[in-house]
């Protein structure tokens, strides 16, 4: 059987699509206005497929991302999404062919890291990928949160304000405000224009069934836009006449932390909203310990959430900083052989010098193991005792720990 990998052309990308959905079980074929909108928005030169005869049996693709490291700095880097195989073709190599082919290709131009973020658990590990962040889920009983239910809306007290907007006011104020998340938090990716319109129903396929969501945008006392939240509620009542409603926050994003806490205190004080889902939020978000009673929020999801793959070594630990001053040697194990070999990493807080060397390892990693600890979110001791981090020199898993570890955990608030 022949199977032809090849990036897709505009006129093969509907059969693309389609295979997309049957990967991820969904059997209806897209709709014109779907294939359309995404036609006009991919760089059909990163799509890939697998074709048996007419018929698409595998799909993949990436696309440009820019990716917030520890310190403020950003990578660019190789997202990848849609990766589906026919159920037909499973277990043949398909992916892993797909996989190599999208690697080299951004390898050659110079990406510095693979991201994405993984249907399940045992699938990208093999390609060099490791989880760099978790994500985490809350459900608040808002009735049990000890709450002052008298209490006006926040934050009267330091002199900020909070304003619902409709869409068009969060396209034009939102990505000022996400680029100032983006500056402060290591794990932020980058949304484009079109993210901001699909994001407030704007060329969102008919076939979604798009309804608004409320906007609630926190100024500060001087007039800046320092957060988003973004939220629906459903319709719930109990049989003797009470409001049982839920409020499912979609995007909260805030530059400052006055702004973060306001929008939570507002979204856990609307009237008729008992339960609140939080959205995937970072496993250290603000959100359960502001509550007077922090056991009111129960974890709903725990779990990996963005992976990356270091292709650049020392172009990824030269862009970051660290958290204190630190000379390792790092022996980094790559069997795709995109960027394996000996490192000499000088770490500050002011930044790094990372230069092939002849010196002697002091820790000796798979490119997996550096995916998962490069962001600061993963302990290196925790991965030394799990066996994964061989430590040549003694104290060299506390040195690197010290150093790599970030006081706030690392957030990626998207899915792509
Ligand atoms: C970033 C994203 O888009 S995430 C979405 C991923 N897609 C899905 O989950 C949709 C449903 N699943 C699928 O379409 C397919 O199972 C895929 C794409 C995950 C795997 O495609 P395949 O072509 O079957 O993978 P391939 O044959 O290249 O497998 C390579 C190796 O990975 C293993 N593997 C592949 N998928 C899985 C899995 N889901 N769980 C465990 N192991 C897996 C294979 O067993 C094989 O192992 P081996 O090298 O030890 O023999």
């Amino acid at each position: 059987m022949n199977l032809d990998l090849r990036t897709v052309s505009a006129s093969g990308y509907p059969e693309w699509l389609r295979a997309v959905g049957t990967g991820f079980l969904r059997s209806a074929a897209p709709a014109e206005d779907e294939i359309a909108g995404r036609l006009a928005h991919t760089d059909l030169s990163r799509v890939r497929g697998v074709f048996d005869g007419a018929r698409c049996v595998a799909t993949f693709r990436s696309f440009a991302q820019e990716l917030t490291v520890v310190g403020g700095a950003t990578v660019r880097a190789d997202a990848i999404s849609a990766v589906t195989v026919t159920p037909t073709h499973r277990r043949r190599g398909l992916l892993g062919r797909m996989m190599a082919a999208d690697l080299a290709a951004a390898k050659e131009r110079g990406d510095v890291v693979a991201s994405l973020i993984s249907a399940e658990y045992p699938i990208y590990g093999r390609y060099g990928f490791g989880p760099a962040t978790w994500t985490t889920e809350w459900e608040i009983d808002v009735t049990r949160a000890a709450l002052d239910p008298r209490r006006p809306v926040p934050p009267a007290a330091d002199g900020g304000r909070i304003d619902l907007v409709d869409g068009a006011e969060v396209r034009k104020l939102g990505p000022a405000l996400h680029d100032r998340l983006a500056a402060r938090v290591p794990g932020v990716i980058s949304r484009d224009r079109r993210w901001w319109e699909l994001n407030t129903g704007v060329g969102v396929p008919a076939s979604d069934g798009w309804t608004d969501p409320f906007y609630a945008l926190y100024r500060s006392a001087d007039g800046e836009v320092d957060g988003l939240a973004v939220y629906r509620a459903d319709d719930n009542w109990g049989d003797a006449k009470q409001p049982l409603n839920k409020a499912t926050v979609k995007h909260l994003i805030a530059a400052s932390p006055a702004a973060e806490r306001a929008l939570w205190e507002f979204v856990c004080s609307i009237d008729w909203i008992t339960t609140v889902r939080s959205g995937y939020r970072a496993p250290d978000d603000l959100l359960p310990l502001l509550l007077p009673d922090p056991r009111a929020a129960r974890i709903v999801t725990q779990a990996d959430w963005l992976w990356l793959r270091i292709l650049d070594v020392p172009r990824a630990l030269e862009a970051r900083t660290y958290a204190t001053e630190a000379t390792l040697v790092l022996d980094v194990q790559d069997t795709a052989g995109l960027t394996a070999g000996r490192f000499r990493l000088d770490a500050s807080p002011a930044g790094a010098s990372c230069v092939p060397t002849t010196e002697s390892a002091d820790l000796t990693l798979d490119v997996r193991e550096l995916g998962t600890t490069y962001l600061g979110d993963e302990s290196v001791l925790r991965l030394r005792d799990l066996g994964r981090i061989e430590e040549n020199r003694a104290g060299a898993a506390a040195t690197a720990d010290a150093a790599f570890r970030t006081g706030r955990r690392a957030w990626c608030p998207d899915t792509f």
